[in-house]
């Protein structure tokens, strides 16, 4: 287990850092219900685009990203105060499932300041075989980059960072279910196509201390949730309660009806 000091100097000098084994095995089984239950509900969106609007008024989606461990995690680099500011599932498909080009999340952000960090939680186990996340150790420590258009090929994002990566430097980041891998909003990261047999399913959670502010228009931010602590400078989209027949079941779900 490494401990908080060492991880946060591998993501102070990376940009990165990888904790093992999180989430135990029945909530991530869960998870990957609620993958499955979430695809069966909106047969018309991709694996790989499975967040935003959905998030707040799902019980399961909630707790999961509030769960205590994770918070946890998110407090080491955030600090006490925490708030979601978004999330996905990435649930790429055996064989098809898309490539994620070379990015900066922070370009898509608005966010001010830029001080949010990302847990990249996996559901799957994630390898180069079907299209794990691999990053540039250190390129955090560049400005953000302009984003271009790619639509000539088919990617999740649409858009890329408007620089020449050296792929040689790139690292693959092999995980296990329930493992979490932390990343800066600089850090350039992408990842392959699926072209094995095994689904790889990964959640994007950012969360952001509660004194960054989300400047979208649109007031509460679609999936703005307090979390922890003081709600600071944001307002907040209420918490959903669970509803027998509309929402996934889960363990402890009817304590949230
Ligand atoms: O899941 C992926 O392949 C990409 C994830 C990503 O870009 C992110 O977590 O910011
Ligand atoms: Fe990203």
């Amino acid at each position: 287990m490494v401990t908080r000091e060492v991880a946060l100097q591998d993501y102070d000098r990376d940009g990165y850092t990888i904790f093992r084994n999180v989430l135990d095995r029945e909530l991530i089984d869960e998870a990957s219900d609620h993958v499955a239950w979430l695809q069966a509900k909106y047969p018309d969106r991709l694996g790989e685009d499975l967040g935003t609007e959905l998030v707040a008024r799902d019980p399961f989606w909630v707790r999961l990203v509030g769960d205590e461990r994770l918070l946890d995690v998110a407090e080491l680099f955030v600090g006490p105060d925490i708030a979601l500011f978004a999330s996905h599932y990435i649930s790429k498909p055996p064989f098809s499932g898309m490539p994620v080009l070379w990015h900066q999340d922070g370009a898509y952000w608005p966010l001010e300041p830029m001080r949010v960090v990302t847990l990249w939680l996996a559901v799957d186990e994630a390898t180069p075989e079907n299209g794990c996340l691999r990053v540039i150790p250190g390129s955090h420590s560049e400005n953000l980059h302009e984003l271009r258009q790619r639509d000539d090929i088919d990617n999740v994002l649409g858009s890329e960072s408007a620089v020449t990566v050296n792929e040689s430097k790139a690292v693959d980041l092999v995980l296990s279910p329930g493992d979490v891998e932390v990343h800066h909003p600089n850090i350039l990261h992408g990842s392959d196509a699926n072209t094995s047999p095994r689904r790889r399913c990964g959640l994007t959670i950012r969360y952001i201390p509660t004194s960054t502010r989300i400047t979208s228009e649109e007031q509460p931010f679609v999936s703005a949730l307090l979390l922890r602590g003081e709600p600071g400078v944001n307002v907040y989209q209420p918490f959903p309660k669970y509803v027998a027949g509309e929402h996934m079941s889960f363990t402890g779900a009817t304590n949230l009806a």
